[in-house]
């Protein structure tokens, strides 16, 4: 049992040891100074008392059976703890590609039955739907009663784009999203439970080896935190991790780019988590040296020019060598 990096005395959380160190996020009121000027600066902060889904604090599985509705909901299912996302149009761009989970377009009462009664060192499942208008009336309200003050204030102060998706995350204890980046901004809202998050910057891209952009994996590490390969990713071993762990009221902010792993902590329940995504502000008048978030957007806009162009997944291995080895390198 190790103390939890978030700096709270008495709360225990049951944590996987990792190979690298890490150092905490801080947990600040919406009133500090330091929370704007952190998330205005692109950087992760937890905001320990924004209300933003205080209306929400009552979801738990029984209530959300009764009043979300009777629309489908997609279900993750998966043989170990990880559920490492994959886009399942890029499937076939990858030959001997193995779906590394099934996807359930499930009621949410048959999700009930399933995490009330599968054996976790079996299987797991996870709950990932993005809320919509198939949610009861009671939900709608609680929803209506989010703190949109303060996270439309938020958006405004720091030009975000449109609000994209709410989503619902209902994970079983244990359950890990494993380390990967979004391409928008975000306020992760936790709900019920616990989840502990493992953050790296934009500028730790060398260290964190992310699958080719024409991968179904694209966006997320190929290493495998609990057993890392250091000769083919031997950077991993100087990666610079920050760390939190949220409970039910806290809201983090992930800038976009940002990497993270999310691990519902074990021993605590279920967790019930809602984002809110935003759209990238507009960009900034270029500036030299760019930043990280900059480099890593002109990255992935390359590689993927280089694959359209080639017309072939195959080709583009060599091609980028031909172009980098012995003459960049
Ligand atoms: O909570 C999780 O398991 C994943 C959440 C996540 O990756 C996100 O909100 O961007
Ligand atoms: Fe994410």
């Amino acid at each position: 049992m190790a103390e939890t990096s978030s700096g709270r005395k008495c709360e225990h959380f049951d944590l996987k040891e990792y190979q690298f160190k890490t150092n905490m996020i801080p947990r600040l009121s919406v009133d500090d100074p330091e929370t704007n000027r952190r998330i205005s600066e692109g950087l992760p902060v937890i905001i320990i008392d924004s209300k933003l889904v205080a209306s929400a604090l009552h979801w738990d599985l029984e209530y959300l059976n009764e009043n979300v509705g009777d629309g489908k909901f997609t279900v993750y299912k998966s043989s170990n703890t990880k559920f490492k996302y994959f886009d399942e149009r890029k499937a076939d761009d990858v030959k001997d590609f193995r779906k590394p989970m099934e996807s359930l377009e499930i009621k949410f009462s048959e999700f009930v039955d399933l995490i009330k009664t599968v054996d976790p060192k079996k299987e797991r499942v996870y709950l990932q739907q993005s809320l919509n208008d198939t949610v009861g009336k009671r939900i709608v309200l609680d929803f209506l009663q989010f703190n949109w003050n303060w996270v439309t204030e938020q958006q405004r102060r720091n030009k975000f784009g449109t609000l994209t998706s709410n989503l619902l995350l209902i994970g079983m204890e244990g359950n890990i999203t494993p380390a990967h980046y979004d391409e928008q901004e975000n306020f992760f809202a936790q709900v019920k439970g616990y989840k502990r998050f493992l953050l790296f910057a934009p500028d730790q891209f060398p260290c964190l080896y992310p699958y080719p952009t024409f991968h179904p994996c694209d966006r997320q590490s190929q290493v495998d935190f609990d057993d890392p390969d250091y000769e083919r990713f031997p950077k991993f071993r100087d990666v610079k991790c920050l760390e939190a762990v949220v409970e039910p009221g806290d809201v983090l902010y992930i800038p976009m780019y940002w990497w993270h792993q999310v691990e519902s902590v074990p021993n605590k329940g279920y967790s019930v988590s809602v984002t809110f995504w935003y759209k990238a502000a507009p960009n900034d008048k270029i500036e030299y040296p760019l930043k990280a978030t900059q480099k890593v957007a002109m990255m992935r806009n390359i590689e993927k020019m280089i694959h359209q162009a080639l017309n072939s997944a195959d080709e583009v291995p060599e091609f980028m060598q031909n172009m980098v080895l012995g003459r960049y390198t």
